[in-house]
């Protein structure tokens, strides 16, 4: 049998191509390649190694022949297609908790490194000038941390503040109380974290919710002299924003990890006093290198030799047995969560699953991983399918699992419920020829409906010309409807308008859709 080829494309610990070749894959390094030599050389390798360099689009995706899985040795993907691998059959695995403690730790170096100005005091001194005079620091003990993210890497750096005696505040929305009691911090708004933090740290990923949440005006509802680390990732805080706060004194020291555009070779925040930043090192350390070296590589072999999935972003662990008849399931469920996940806002409690007639006689396991992923991937781009009941548990989520034999009005139905602070919220879902996913039942209103791509869901008073309006709001913006699905509860009451469109809706039609006469709520969504 040929041994499956793996190619190691970023600068990765050696200790990553030694448990290829021990796990008898044949393995090249081969480093800083262009998108171009790389295209051309992908299409002999089963498996592709990563860190965060190597930009995996959908055109390496398509000269990727016999490309069967890309291992990202550290937790963020967003340098991978995971939609085009998807749809390519290629598995997407990354390593989730590897580096935790070491960016964590970053983090906690550059707060100090802010509160005391070690780099510019470190420059001057090493240039003999001796400035005993010029570096009045601040201490940190009694001041409040203010986390925006309290995930793996944010809990760490929560556990670590607490030890130095500050006060920790978290903004998370998906942090449950409880959770919130036992890593002994405060959960809050972000606009009370914003006004009562001396220093503010992040630690979410790079979301539609996320992007520029430490915008210009989040920025001045600031305390006066705050002091901004971010070690998650470019794009959490408006640039320019930032370096016109630095500039007034609104934030008093800036420390920026990660930037908009990586490689950050320039940048107007370059040369700012006060401003401190270091080139993407977050998970620089033997420690962590080593850990996420050894697990993609552990991970990625017995996926390529033995068929085992772990910590896969796109795909179940499944038999092989199982997997055909689940497969179609699988994407079901999974849409339903992630319907559920991006329509309810707040901490949810419990998330139900209830199998109903043909569905009931599968093993309902992976389908409930299925909906949780979906459910807490809005959340969080580390979650997949083998992690994500265990994330439930750890948040707090109760999780039912229902099974009903007996059909309904489907042959097979996957209802998923959430409970919120608004009640009981659910969700349900069949299969057309037992192969093709449909929502049917959406908030107590029946529709019909595939979920794909880029979706806009309005809620609105039944009446006519309002179809109309739609249209030609997203006409006039020049976004192509794909298809059109409407349900209401009775004639003249609560309708919802489900449209797929071809191009992601930007946040000015959103906020015009708002407008329209009769709307009660809008919303982008992606599947
Ligand atoms: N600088 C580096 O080298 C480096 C190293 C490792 C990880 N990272 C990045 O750090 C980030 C955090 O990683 P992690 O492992 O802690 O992830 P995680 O998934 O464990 O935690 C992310 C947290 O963000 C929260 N969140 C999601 N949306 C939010 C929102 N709208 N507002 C507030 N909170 C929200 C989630 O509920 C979750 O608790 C990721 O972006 C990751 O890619 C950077
Ligand atoms: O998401 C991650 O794991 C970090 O951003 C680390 O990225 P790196 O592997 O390129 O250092």
């Amino acid at each position: 049998m040929t041994k499956p080829r793996v190619l190691i494309s970023d600068k990765m610990d050696p200790n990553a191509a030694k448990i290829f070749e021990e796990r008898g894959c044949d393995v090249d390094v081969i480093t800083g390649e262009t998108p171009e030599q790389l295209i051309a050389r992908i299409g002999d390798y089963d498996g592709l190694a990563i860190r965060s360099s190597t930009k995996v689009t959908k055109a390496i995706l398509d000269a990727a022949k016999n490309l069967k899985v890309i291992g990202r040795a550290g937790i963020g993907v967003d340098n991978v297609d995971i939609p085009a691998a998807s749809a390519q059959g290629v598995v997407v695995m990354n390593t989730p908790f590897g580096n935790s403690i070491t960016t964590a730790e970053h983090a906690i170096a550059l707060m100090f490194a802010l509160a005391r100005q070690i780099p510019e005091a470190n420059a001057q001194t090493q240039a003999g000038k001796w400035p005993k005079n010029d570096f009045m620091g601040v201490e940190v003990t009694g001041k409040t941390l203010g986390l925006i993210g309290a995930g793996n890497i944010g809990s760490i750096v929560a556990s670590r503040a607490l030890g130095l005696r500050m006060k920790v505040v978290a903004f998370d929305p998906f942090l449950s109380p409880e959770r919130a009691v036992e890593l002994g911090i405060e959960k809050v708004e972000l606009d009370d974290l914003l006004a009562r933090a001396d220093f503010i740290t992040l630690h979410t990923p790079l979301t539609d919710q996320t992007r520029n949440i430490l915008s210009a005006e989040n920025i001045a509802k600031c305390k006066k002299g705050v002091r901004i680390i971010n070690c998650a990732r470019g794009g959490l805080i408006d640039e320019a924003a930032l370096k016109a706060a630095l500039d007034s004194g609104q934030v008093a020291g800036a420390a920026l990890d990660v930037f908009q555009t990586e490689p950050a070779k320039e940048s107007p925040l370059f040369g700012t006093p006060n401003f401190i930043c270091t080139p993407h090192l977050g998970a620089s350390t033997n420690e962590a290198q080593v850990n996420v070296a050894l697990q993609v590589a552990e991970q990625m072999a017995d996926y390529l030799v033995n068929g085992g999935v772990t910590n896969a972003l796109n795909m179940p662990s499944l038999s092989a047995e199982e997997a055909p008849k689940l497969k179609p399931y699988m994407a079901l469920a999974e849409q339903l969560g992630s319907l559920v996940g991006q329509l309810t806002t707040g901490s949810i409690p419990r998330v139900s699953i209830h199998a109903e007639g043909a569905a009931a006689e599968l093993n309902i396991k992976p389908i409930v991983a299925a909906v949780l992923a979906g459910f807490l991937r809005v959340q969080s781009d580390t979650v997949n399918m083998v992690n994500a009941p265990f994330i439930a548990k750890e948040r707090g989520i109760e999780v039912r699992e229902v099974k009903t034999e007996k059909a309904g009005d489907y042959h097979t139905l996957i209802r998923v419920s959430v409970k919120t602070d608004a009640g009981e919220r659910s969700v349900a879902g069949t299969l057309f020829s037992n192969a093709e996913p449909r929502l049917v039942e959406l908030f107590g209103i029946k529709v019909e409906a595939e979920l794909a791509g880029h979706m806009m869901y309005i809620v609105n008073e039944d009446a006519p010309g309002f179809i109309g309006r739609i249209g030609t709001l997203l006409g006039e913006a020049g976004i192509n409807i794909g298809t059109f699905n409407l349900g209401r509860r009775a004639a003249g009451g609560e309708a919802v308008l489900l449209l797929s469109v071809d191009s992601p809706v930007p946040a000015n039609v959103i906020a015009a859709a708002r407008d329209v006469p009769g709307v009660k709520r809008v919303m982008a969504l992606a599947f």
